[in-house]
């Protein structure tokens, strides 16, 4: 069995640079993005205003605000080569990998040569991002080449227009607006420290958000959402999910969507996307998912004083709205992408590269073995 991590294993604890984006776990407020709350945020502003301010610096008057989304809209198009690609990928590829190779693709069609290019490299990843998911998962699925340039004013009202052909209900481009909003920024967590440490090489924006997507991919992070879904929706009452629950902590099995590598006590953003869980099991009239979920925390408050991070009750969330599971962590890119990109300029505003040193485990210095001596 592995060794238990020393308290200061994945650079816990350690600060690794300085950044005035976000601020995480800090009292008083858990989360603020460029100073402003992250509850006040999610009840007052639309992504856009939130993304404005990641990528920016400050908040939009409302004509910046009005030439800002004009601009994304205009924005959404896929050029023939991208789409060309993405009709190649298979229907069962991980939604990951189409958005990876779709970023990746785009750095060729629309390399950034200059770093003066980075906001407007950023605006057309933000506006792209959910056309590329869409178009791959429309194409795949359901044999359609949609048209991505749609007229919707939000980024979140946008992506459900292209995955149901219909123009979202206020309800559902509500909640994705908030959900964007949780998602948008989290300091230096391992899908933005990726992007930075990319930056800090001078590399370009599309290397950056490529590798971030990368990182996020995986359970620990973005995938925990995905994750947490394909657990609960097993389980047909709250009675059963607690007895499930406890029977994988026995185990000593991780549940997905639990936890937090800064937060100790709350994740501030699950209140939000929770009470938005409700009113949407609400709405479509759940009387199972929702009770799971809710007994799910209680248990794992009580059993091991783990709470629910971003991730778990957006499971739920985005499940009401009828959005395939494997499409979840995809959302969560075309969020973070203003994070992401925020960072990148910040490191290249005062960059040095990246490069912390190892402790040495390996075996002392030896003598070369001929071939034919060795075991
Ligand atoms: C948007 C986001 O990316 S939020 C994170 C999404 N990821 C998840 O939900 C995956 C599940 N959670 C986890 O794996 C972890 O909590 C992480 C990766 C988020 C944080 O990891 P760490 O910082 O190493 O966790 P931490 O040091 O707080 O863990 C303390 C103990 O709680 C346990 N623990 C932490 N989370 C969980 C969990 N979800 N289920 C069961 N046990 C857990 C750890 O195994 C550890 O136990 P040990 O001391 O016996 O080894
Ligand atoms: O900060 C972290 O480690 C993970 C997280 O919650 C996020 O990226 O939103």
């Amino acid at each position: 069995m592995a060794d238990k991590p020393t308290p200061g294993a994945g650079l816990r604890g350690q600060s690794a640079g300085s950044t005035a984006l976000c601020t995480v776990g800090q009292s008083g407020s858990g989360l603020t993005y460029r100073g402003y709350d992250i509850a006040e945020l999610a009840d007052k502003a639309r992504f856009e205003e939130v993304a404005y301010l990641l990528l920016k610096g400050k908040l939009p008057t409302q004509a910046e605000l009005d030439a800002y989304i004009t601009k994304i809209k205009g924005l959404r198009g896929l050029p023939a080569p991208l789409r060309a690609v993405l009709e190649q990928i298979s229907a069962d590829a991980h939604p990951m990998d189409v958005m990876r190779t779709g970023a990746s693709m785009l750095g060729n069609l629309e390399t950034e040569e200059r770093f003066d290019e980075q906001q407007d490299a950023a605006d057309r990843l933000l506006a792209v991002l959910p056309s590329i998911i869409c178009y791959w998962y429309r194409y795949s699925h359901d044999g359609v080449r949609i048209d991505t340039e749609t007229d919707d004013d939000s980024v979140g009202g946008h992506f459900l227009h292209l995955l149901r052909d219909a123009v979202p209900s206020e309800l559902h481009a509500q909640v994705m607006s908030v959900s964007l909003i949780l998602y948008a920024e989290h300091e230096f967590n391992a899908s933005t420290f990726t992007a930075r440490v990319c930056a800090s090489t001078l590399s370009d924006m599309h290397s950056c958000v490529t590798g971030a997507i990368g990182s996020l991919r995986g359970p620990l992070h973005g995938g925990a959402n995905e994750a947490a879904m394909a657990m609960i929706e097993h389980w047909r009452s709250a009675d059963e999910a607690e007895r499930e629950i406890l029977g994988m902590l026995e185990r000593k099995e991780k549940i997905m969507g639990f936890g937090h590598a800064i937060y100790r006590e709350s994740d501030p953003r699950n209140a939000i996307i929770k009470k938005w869980s409700k009113r949407l099991a609400d709405d479509v009239g759940d009387s199972v998912l929702y009770p799971v979920s809710e007994r799910v925390e209680a248990v794992m408050w009580r059993e091991k004083k783990l709470f629910c991070n971003a991730d778990f009750f957006h499971a739920s969330a985005y499940h009401f709205m009828d959005i395939p599971t494997k499409l979840f962590t995809p959302i969560f890119v075309c969020s973070r992408v203003t994070g992401w990109c925020a960072h990148v300029f910040e490191q290249r505003d005062n960059n040095r590269i990246i490069r912390p040193s190892a402790d040495y485990v390996g075996p002392d210095a030896r003598g070369w073995l001929p071939i034919e001596q060795r075991d």
